[in-house]
């Protein structure tokens, strides 16, 4: 059961919640299928794991197209951040005829043409990109599973501009509530938040 005293608790957020019934039922869905893990991969950390509401048809499909709605024609790439950022970059490129630009954790690109260090709720880490991202002017639509400290996406920006290329917007399924990350990216998108 969840309720104001579940730390875990999802709710949906605007704009989403000014949407037609149907498209708001299925985001309602989803809100419901996220899983709230205590103590990973840290003690005192609630993980928000998306995993089930990937696995979900209806709640995948709603949750990816809500994300590029705003941003419908206005960009040439999606670009997903390591690693499940990945999955919904896939599934919006495929919906919306681009590419996916993979911003990888550095060290396992083969050829590299940026790279930007960043620190996160558990730790530190770098994100590093592909030559294919350094086109000038290219506009790049960032997806991502969770907004939670804005390191992530913040360094993501970073490297998309230190490689010449144009952030179009950016969109998470899921914001963490209390570690200012909306601070940092205040233009980004979130669906949901905990
Ligand atoms: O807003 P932030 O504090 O930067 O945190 C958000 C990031 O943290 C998680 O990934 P993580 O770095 O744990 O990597 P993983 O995908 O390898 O699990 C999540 O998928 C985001 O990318
Ligand atoms: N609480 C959290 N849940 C999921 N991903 C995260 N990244 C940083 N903090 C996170």
């Amino acid at each position: 059961m969840t309720g104001p005293a579940d730390p875990g608790a999802v709710r949906l957020t605007a704009p989403a919640a000014a949407l037609p019934a149907p498209r708001r039922a299925a985001l309602e869905r989803a809100a419901a299928l996220f899983r709230a893990v205590p103590d990973f991969p840290a003690p005192g950390v609630v993980f928000q794991d998306v995993t089930p509401v990937l696995a979900d048809p209806a709640a995948l499909r709603a949750v990816v197209e809500e994300m590029i709605a705003p941003y419908a024609g206005r960009f040439d790439a999606v670009a997903g951040l390591d690693a499940r950022g990945f999955l919904l970059a896939g599934f919006a490129a495929a919906l919306t005829d681009t590419g996916v630009l993979p911003l990888r954790k550095a060290g396992k690109l083969p050829v590299t043409a940026g790279h930007v260090a960043y620190e996160l709720e558990y730790g530190s880490a770098a994100l590093e990109a592909s030559p294919e991202l350094a086109v000038p002017g290219l506009r790049v639509l960032v997806l991502d599973d969770v907004l939670a400290t804005g390191g992530t996406l913040a360094a993501a920006h970073e490297l998309i501009a230190a490689c010449g290329a144009e952030v179009a917007g950016s969109a998470v399924v899921l914001e963490v509530a209390g570690l200012d990350g909306r601070d940092r990216v205040p233009e980004a998108l979130a669906l949901f938040a905990a």
